[in-house]
């Protein structure tokens, strides 16, 4: 069954996240876009929290949120329990964080990333599995009770 991918960001970044689409769907996952789609003004937590909670709901499997530098969208999105968001500048960053964090959802800083380099990143993250082994426990203990 194909993944089910949820991406949001905010006026930073729609031409990034219209690629990211493109690029996703041409390999077959699902992706439902929340935007924003327009350079028009807005706030990044209308757009992140959507994304989050349909990752900490299980209804996606994955999710990618978009600013300028996705501090904003990584923070509102790590307020969901359920929910790993790694704030991520390049591949290297990105295969850690799915080996050693499992996060669920990249976060992609639009203003300080080259858009070829966010489109690699996407194709490293959803390309790379969780190591588990030692960091099973670890992972298992960032959430708060
Ligand atoms: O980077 C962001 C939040 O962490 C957002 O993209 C904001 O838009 C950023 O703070 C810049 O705001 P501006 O209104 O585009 O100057």
């Amino acid at each position: 069954m194909s993944k089910k991918i949820a991406i949001g960001g905010d006026h930073a970044s729609p031409e990034y996240k219209a690629a990211i689409i493109k690029q996703l769907e041409e390999k077959g996952y699902e992706v439902k876009n929340f935007g924003t789609d327009t350079f028009d003004s807005v706030d990044y937590p209308d757009f992140a929290h959507p994304v989050a909670k349909g990752v900490n709901d299980g209804e996606f499997d994955f999710g990618i949120l978009i600013c300028g530098s996705a501090n904003g969208v990584a923070m509102t999105a790590n307020k969901y329990p359920n929910v790993r968001a790694g704030l991520c500048w390049n591949k290297e960053i990105v295969s850690l964080v799915r080996q050693h964090n499992n996060a669920n959802i990249l976060a992609i800083p639009a203003r300080f990333t080259a858009k070829e380099q966010a489109l690699e990143m996407v194709e490293v993250f959803f390309g790379t599995d969780f190591e588990g082994g030692r960091h099973e426990g670890r992972v298992s203990k960032i959430a708060c009770s």
